[in-house]
């Protein structure tokens, strides 16, 4: 079962954004730019690519493991938040998390992946008091480590 999404290439040299195998969750998103990230810094790259979602979807930009765990590269913002409405490039808010390494990626690397998700809307209701639970207002740690 697969949910259509229309793509538009705005770099018409870079590949499709792809799934590695057939069960993945995610399809990997390229680099449209070379960039180089020194040591904690951040740069914002572009996927050669645009989508129109259908309504009730969203695409969610996670980062790659790989780069993670080898490179200490992740995402500011992981995971992003592509809207249904959003007609633009996608891009990725790379960060070099690794405090003494620098990292070199290239155009046509793959930084990213973008999982397809239907999304709920919700009609907020304001009340007065909120029904009880058992978790009630704890968090942050709440239930020891
Ligand atoms: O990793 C990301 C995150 C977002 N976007 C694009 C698609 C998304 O629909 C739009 C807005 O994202 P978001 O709502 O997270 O950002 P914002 O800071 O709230 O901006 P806006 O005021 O435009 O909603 O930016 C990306 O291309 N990559
Ligand atoms: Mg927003």
């Amino acid at each position: 079962m697969s949910v259509e999404v229309l793509i538009h290439r705005l770099d018409p040299e870079l590949p499709l954004p792809a799934y590695a195998h057939p069960g993945d969750a995610g399809a990997d998103l390229y680099a449209a730019e070379d960039v180089e990230l020194l040591p904690g810094e951040r740069a914002m790259v572009g996927t050669g690519v645009a989508i129109a979602l259908p309504d009730g979807y969203a695409a969610f930009v996670h980062p790659r493991s790989g780069l993670a765990a080898k490179h200490g590269v992740t995402l500011v913002n992981a995971p992003g938040t592509v809207d249904a409405g959003y007609r633009g490039e996608i891009k990725v808010t790379l960060l070099n998390t690794d405090l003494k390494e620098a990292v070199r990626l290239r155009r046509g690397d793959r930084v990213a992946q973008l999982v397809i998700q239907r999304v709920e809307k919700a009609a907020f209701y304001e009340v007065e008091r909120l029904p009880g639970s058992a978790r009630g207002a704890g968090g942050f740690g709440s239930t020891g480590r």
